[in-house]
């Protein structure tokens, strides 16, 4: 049965509306995707885009029953609680939903969904699990939700090159559980079992970056379908090698790239070998400054550590009642050592010295491996243990993500304590400090205008600050959102006009997940 666009997806819209406060996507379809594009200095024979989507002239149904011939019935849905679910991350940025969910199964569909978008002129959001931190997943123009989840073969698993191609489904956990028989793992954590494409798309890294690299340094391959169905390669099909000198890298211009170029329907990843040693401590500074130096004299020593994570006293306290850990509850460092025996016995010697120089107390080792998954378990559930500390339906939290050259970090962190001091503003600060990665979570009430000002302008004053110390708006979550506003400042006119002419190349209708990344 054909169901009447105008009046079902209209009354779709007014309550989507009422529940969510969206402001008028569909109407706005046109004018913002051309306002997206207006800047682009481009020769006037390319700017063919006035005729760009105009959801309001297509029938819904036409585009269900053309994926549906794609994807099958099963795997297409309009129903509003899996719209919900695929319209926001879990961020602070309000969801938006799309009009379809799609649940292509493999490259081949996943092309012909992104054929009868762009002949219907339809925007396209990629979705992996939905864990992104920017707002990444969120519909700004409603459109397909195309979820990448049934993609889940591990496809080309060749040990003895340390190479794995994954598709879209599989995630972190996933394939080091896969691996783990065979005694190599993929290092890259986010602290969520994030996929690990949808990873490739944000550029994740987390804890174990320090000595093993991110999203960046970690993929070798991957293959994407661009916003008119082509099917590339971008390091050529089947290739694992460690290093090409061939053509432009263009793996790595669709890492970090946020869906807004094309979807990543394979990744192929570099694999380690599990040490034969991996040891771990925590242990306590009476200041944040003290352990930002001493963390900085360890990388100084060239230490191999594989992690070094920095959380405040009050993270602590968090993560202490969450995960029922009784750590001191003062700034503290969370290490590990990877390697044989004797070199992270030689290692753990070094930053002992260096750490008690510097005035630490309290070491507490961990070498089993229950005890070391439970340590880094509360690492990684810290924003959960940080969420528990303030329950209620109008809380939420936002945390800010910003990188600085190591030098710098020292400053970064105690200006950024005197602002929540000053500001008396309970601010979480946790951190990847070995790559002068830090974050601050931020809980406030979403109903107070005084709060959310608040921590606006202090997240805002943490990004600030980190350009001024030539640093980065944005160390692992992505630009998403919350961050393009900065991407001029940070990369500069031109660059970011370059930006915007390989998305105009890639994606010449602007139907690739709107509204992200580019100002
Ligand atoms: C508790 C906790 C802790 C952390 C984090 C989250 C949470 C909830 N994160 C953030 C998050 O896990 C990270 O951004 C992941 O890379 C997101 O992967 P998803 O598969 O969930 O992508 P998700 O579905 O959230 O999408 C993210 C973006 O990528 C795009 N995308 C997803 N799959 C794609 C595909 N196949 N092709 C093209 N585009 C695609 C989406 O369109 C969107 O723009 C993080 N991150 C980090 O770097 N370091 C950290 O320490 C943490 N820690
Ligand atoms: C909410 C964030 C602070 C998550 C993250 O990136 C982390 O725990 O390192
Ligand atoms: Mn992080």
């Amino acid at each position: 049965m054909r169901f009447s666009f105008s009046w079902s997806t209209r009354y779709q819209q007014v309550i989507f509306k009422q529940r969510f406060n969206f402001s008028s996507n569909f109407n706005n379809l046109n004018r913002s995707l051309n306002a997206h594009i207006k800047p682009f200095s481009l020769p006037s024979s390319q700017r063919s885009f006035s005729k760009t989507s105009s959801f309001n002239n297509i029938d819904l149904q036409i585009l269900k029953e053309r994926l549906c011939e794609v994807v099958g019935p099963r795997n297409i849905s309009t129903a509003e609680s899996t719209r919900l679910q695929h319209g926001k991350d879990e961020s602070h940025h309000r969801a938006q939903m799309p009009d379809i969910v799609v649940f292509p199964s493999n490259t081949q569909e996943v092309s012909e969904v992104a054929k009868v978008c762009t002949d219907m002129k339809v925007t396209m959001v990629p979705f992996g699990t939905g864990t992104g931190m920017e707002g990444g997943c969120v519909c700004t123009h409603g459109g397909v939700s195309v979820d990448l989840s049934r993609m889940a073969e591990i496809r080309e698993y060749q040990p003895a090159d340390f190479s794995v191609c994954v598709e879209p489904g599989v995630t972190r956990l996933a394939l080091n559980e896969y691996l783990r028989g065979d005694g190599l793992w993929f290092p890259v954590d986010p602290g969520a079992d994030a996929s690990l494409c949808g990873m490739a798309a944000t550029s994740a890294s987390g804890t174990n970056a320090v000595r093993y690299g991110t999203m960046r340094e970690n993929v070798r391959n991957l293959e994407v379908v661009l916003s008119d169905g082509t099917i590339i390669h971008t390091a050529g099909q089947g290739r694992h090698t460690v290093k090409s000198s061939a053509g432009y890298n263009l793996t790595n211009l669709f890492v970090g790239s946020e869906g807004t170029l094309g979807l990543i329907t394979s990744a192929t990843l570099k694999l380690y070998g599990i040490p034969d040693t991996m040891t771990s401590a925590v242990c306590q500074f009476d200041e944040v400054e003290r352990a930002v130096t001493a963390v900085l004299h360890v990388l100084q020593c060239g230490v191999a550590v594989a992690r070094i994570e920095l959380l405040s006293a009050d993270t602590i306290r968090a993560v202490n009642s969450y995960s029922k850990l009784s750590y001191e509850e003062k700034p503290s460092i969370f290490i590990e050592f990877h390697g044989s025996e004797k070199q992270t016995e030689e290692d753990a010697s070094v930053v002992g010295d260096i750490f008690a120089d510097a005035g630490a107390s309290g070491f507490q080792w961990a070498s089993s491996l229950s005890e070391r998954n439970r340590l880094w378990k509360a690492r990684h559930d810290t924003l959960y243990a940080i969420l528990a500390t303030r329950p209620g339906p109008q809380i939420t939290q936002l945390s800010t993500d910003v990188c600085v050259p190591i030098s710098q970090l020292t400053k970064a962190i105690t200006d950024t304590e005197k602002d929540l001091e000053e500001h008396k503003l309970p601010g979480y600060i946790l951190g990847h400090v070995g790559d002068g990665n830090y974050h601050v979570t931020f809980l406030y009430d979403t109903g107070s205008e005084t709060e959310t000002q608040l921590v606006g302008k202090l997240s805002e004053r943490i990004v600030e600050r980190a350009l001024e110390l030539n640093g980065t708006c944005t160390g692992e979550h992505g630009t998403g959102f919350g961050k393009k506003k900065y991407l001029v400042r940070e990369a500069g006119p031109d660059s970011v006009s370059l930006m915007k002419q390989i998305k105009h190349l890639l994606d010449p209708h602007g139907l690739m997940n709107p509204g992200k990344v580019l100002p």
